[in-house]
């Protein structure tokens, strides 16, 4: 589960759980006006398959899909996979199903990956390692622009592409090219920290992996990643057989 941290007023995820596109912090882009205001968090989730699958059909030169077939590669039923496209407009033809190409452009819309994110990295041990030379972000829109620790060892170094640098640099690099996220790999006693310059150096987003509950302005959208919560849920769906 990715838990979303409180956020008070601008919520990526409103009270009720559905999820409220943000454009807030660029100028609008095209796109964005054709957005549905809200969708169901679950749906949000079910999307981002749907994605990912749609990717895997067109590399594939599978050029429509139709419910029942996207349905069996989520492990959802046809009439949800149904549902849940429909709320993002017509976009499947009776007898038809759907383009890929039209779904993949219309899901990346409401997800935001129709348009390049700006991402950088804080905390470059072995997690941040392993993230930098992941190859699934660009094609979802995130570019990694530049990567930061304070180990001596990892400054100069260059991973996936990306050199990392002296955290001491975060203020002037993140001053002249300001990003949109930011990923922070830094040890828990850190994070708090390493987030509140990230805020106040114009990030709108932070993906959290340290353990620890950030406190940021209301503004600032978290998303808090943490692994070994889902092995308990994981350890607890075993256990009783859910
Ligand atoms: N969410 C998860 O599922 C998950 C899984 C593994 C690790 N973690 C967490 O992610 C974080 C990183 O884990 P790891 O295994 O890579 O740890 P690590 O100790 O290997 O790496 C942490 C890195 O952060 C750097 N660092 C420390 N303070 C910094 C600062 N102020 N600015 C920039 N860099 C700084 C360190 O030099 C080190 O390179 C930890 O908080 C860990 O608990 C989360």
């Amino acid at each position: 589960m990715l838990c979303i941290n409180g956020v008070r007023q601008r919520r990526l995820f409103t009270p009720e759980g559905c999820f409220s596109p943000r454009y807030d912090h660029l100028s609008e882009p095209e796109s964005a006006k054709d957005v549905p205001a809200q969708i169901p968090q679950p749906a949000v989730g079910r999307l981002s398959l749907y994605f990912r699958e749609l990717y895997r059909l067109r590399e594939a030169e599978i050029t429509t899909t139709n419910s029942k077939e996207l349905g069996k590669l989520v492990n959802v039923s046809p009439p949800v996979v149904r549902r849940d496209l429909s709320a993002l407009g017509t976009i499947g033809q009776r007898g038809v199903g759907y383009s890929v190409d039209a779904l993949i452009d219309r899901i990346g819309q409401v997800l935001g990956s129709g348009q390049q994110w700006e991402v950088v990295l804080v905390g470059v041990g072995s997690l941040g390692d392993a993230l930098l030379r992941y190859r699934g972000f660009s094609r979802l829109g995130f570019k990694l622009t530049a990567a930061f620790d304070i180990d001596p060892g990892r400054i100069g170094s260059t991973i996936g592409g990306v050199e990392v640098l002296d955290a001491k640099e975060l203020e002037r690099v993140l001053t002249a090219t300001p990003p949109h996220l930011a990923i922070l790999a830094v040890p828990a006693d850190n994070a708090a920290e390493v987030a509140s310059l990230l805020v106040r150096l114009g990030v709108s987003g932070i993906l959290n992996f340290a353990p620890t509950t950030l406190r940021l302005p209301p503004r600032i959208a978290v998303v808090n990643v943490d692994l070994a919560s889902e092995l308990q849920r994981l350890a607890f769906a075993v256990q009783s057989g859910t």
